[in-house]
Formats: structure tokens, C-alpha cells, sequence
């Protein structure tokens, strides 16, 4: 098995890494978040679910200092992400993907991947023009490094070819390499498994399972139930920008609030009507 480069390995798990206090945010007259409260702790795949509109995407934007909140505070590692630039968010370690697909189209997959790496490496813009030893020594550690993150994922075969050839799977995953070459400490995911097919997503699994066992705690943002459900260790439910439920898995899959929000008032009576979440480890599809 091909570990991270640069891992975390043997980090406590169970402390927290990142905690969110009171956020808020609002577009105009409408509160997109109202009063988000929540822990990420180390070593963990969280969950961040809701219905479509519930403020999930704000969220992740507030938290990486797209967008400013109106109050609240979303403390990194010690160090308060609200007041940071959005480009000085991925050094202090956290890295996200994005629900649309942002690669430099016309690059390879392996340049992508070389080009996250740049937060970490040292040549500045004198060796790039001087081509010195020690930033051509550093560009071969860079490229080295690229393709292994490239084999991580499982796309290396993949690594001269230009990203906008890629199939969609594979892009995704391509996303999700340049994101750990800046070696994160949270990785961010925005609906990484949207437009993917049933074996995409379960490869898909795998490698996100494969990074949190790697010692990387992974944020997922995610409208496969099941997906969320099953992988898991703790989930954030929002509705209308509000903290609707939190807690495992198993408490919130039966929570008649989440129930009524992703399925519709009365639903939380009848378990016939919610069998993912109330069954999600079930794999048989049903016969009624
Ligand atoms: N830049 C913006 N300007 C104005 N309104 C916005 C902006 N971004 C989001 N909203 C609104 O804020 C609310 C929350 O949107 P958000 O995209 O965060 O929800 P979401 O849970 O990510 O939804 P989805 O699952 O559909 O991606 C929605 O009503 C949306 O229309």
C-alpha cells in the first residue's frame, strides 16, 4: 500500500482540529447560516449533509475565508480562519476541493498536482528564471512527489495526459491529489461522489477511507446518503442554515427531524419510507 508523503500518522485522534462557534452569514435578506456550531476532531471522515439550499456550500466558504461571517469564530489548529485571506488558508492546512470541477484544463494531471505542491516548496521567482541547482533539484523532488500522489489516488497512469481528457472519475480524483499536495491537515471535500457512477463511487470510498486511516481528517460535504451514512464517523445536519441535527451516524440517520427534512412531514412514522436512513449498512435493494 503507498502511504502519504508527507503524512500524519500517529496524531491523537478524538482532539479537536477545527471548531466552529456561533457562525452566521447572510446574503441580503436571507440567512444562509444562523448560529453554526460544531467540532471536526482529529482522525476523523466528518459528514456535513442537508437538503438542497441549507447552507452546506456557505459553510465550507466561511470556512475557508470566501466568504466573511457576520459573527461567529471557526478556530484551525489555534489559529482563527475568519480572519485570514482565502489564499493564506491552505498553508495554515486546510485543503478543499470544489463542487464544480477546478483544474487548469489545459495542463497535465501531473503539472495539476505540481502546481499544488508550490504552497510547500522553497525556489522563489530568482531560481525560476536562473534554473539553479537547487530549484532543478527541487523541481525533480516536486515532479517525484506529484506522481506519487497521482499513484495515491490511483490515476498515475493517467499523468502526461491533459486534465480536460480525463474522465470525470478521474478528474475528481485528480482534484483530490493537488489538494493533498499541499499536505493538509483537513481536507475538504465538496460533493467529490456527485455525477459519479455506482463503481466510481465505491473506488471513490476506498481512497477517502484510505486518506482518514493515513492520519488526514477529511470534512465531506455530501448528497449520497448511504455514502455519508456508512463512511462516517460523525455528521452535521443543516437545514435553512441551522444546525438541524449532530451527532454518529446511527443517532442522526434515525432523527425524525432529518427524516421530515430529506423526506417530508409524516415520514418519520413510517420506516418504510426511509429504509437508508434508518438501515444504511443495508446493501439489497428493496422489493416493495
Ligand atoms: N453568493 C450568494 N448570494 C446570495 N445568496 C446565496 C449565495 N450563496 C448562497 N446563497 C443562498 O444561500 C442559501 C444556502 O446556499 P448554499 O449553496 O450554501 O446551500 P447548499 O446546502 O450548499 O445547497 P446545495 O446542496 O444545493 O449545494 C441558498 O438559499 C442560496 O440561494
Amino acid at each position: 500500500m503507498s502511504a502519504l508523503p508527507h503524512t500524519h500518522q500517529g496524531i491523537a485522534t478524538g482532539q479537536p482540529l477545527l471548531i466552529a462557534k456561533g457562525l452566521s452569514k447572510r446574503f441580503g435578506g436571507l440567512q444562509a447560516l444562523n448560529d453554526v456550531s460544531f467540532e471536526i476532531r482529529k482522525g476523523e471522515i466528518f459528514g456535513l449533509i442537508g437538503p438542497n439550499g441549507a447552507g452546506k456550500t456557505t459553510l465550507f466558504n466561511v470556512m475557508t475565508a470566501l466568504y466573511i461571517p457576520e459573527s461567529g469564530s471557526c478556530q484551525f489548529q489555534g489559529v482563527e480562519l475568519t480572519r485570514l485571506k482565502p489564499h493564506e488558508i491552505a498553508i495554515q492546512g486546510l485543503a478543499r476541493t470544489f463542487q464544480n470541477i477546478r483544474l487548469f484544463s489545459a495542463l497535465t494531471a501531473l503539472e495539476n498536482v505540481m502546481i499544488g505542491q508550490h504552497l510547500r516548496t522553497q525556489a522563489g521567482l530568482w531560481g525560476a528564471i536562473v534554473r539553479n541547482q537547487a530549484t532543478r533539484q527541487e523541481e525533480a523532488r516536486t515532479e517525484a512527489r506529484a506522481l506519487e500522489l497521482l499513484e495515491y489516488v490511483g490515476i498515475s497512469h493517467v499523468a502526461n495526459e491533459v486534465a480536460s481528457s480525463l474522465s470525470y472519475g478521474d478528474q475528481r480524483r485528480l482534484e483530490i491529489a493537488r489538494a493533498l499536495a499541499t499536505s493538509p491537515a483537513l481536507l475538504a471535500l465538496d460533493e467529490p461522489a456527485a455525477g459519479m457512477n455506482p463503481s466510481e463511487t465505491v473506488v471513490l470510498r476506498t481512497l477517502i477511507e484510505k486518506i482518514r486511516d493515513d492520519g488526514i481528517t477529511v470534512l465531506l460535504i455530501e448528497h449520497d446518503m448511504k455514502l455519508v451514512m456508512n463512511m462516517c464517523d460523525r455528521v452535521l445536519v443543516l437545514e435553512y442554515g441551522q444546525v438541524l441535527s449532530y451527532g454518529l451516524p446511527h443517532d442522526v440517520q434515525r432523527d425524525p427531524r432529518v427524516i421530515e427534512a430529506y423526506l417530508g412531514k409524516g415520514a418519520a412514522q413510517d420506516p418504510l419510507l426511509h429504509p437508508e436512513l434508518t438501515h444504511p449498512t443495508q446493501q439489497e435493494p428493496r422489493h416493495d
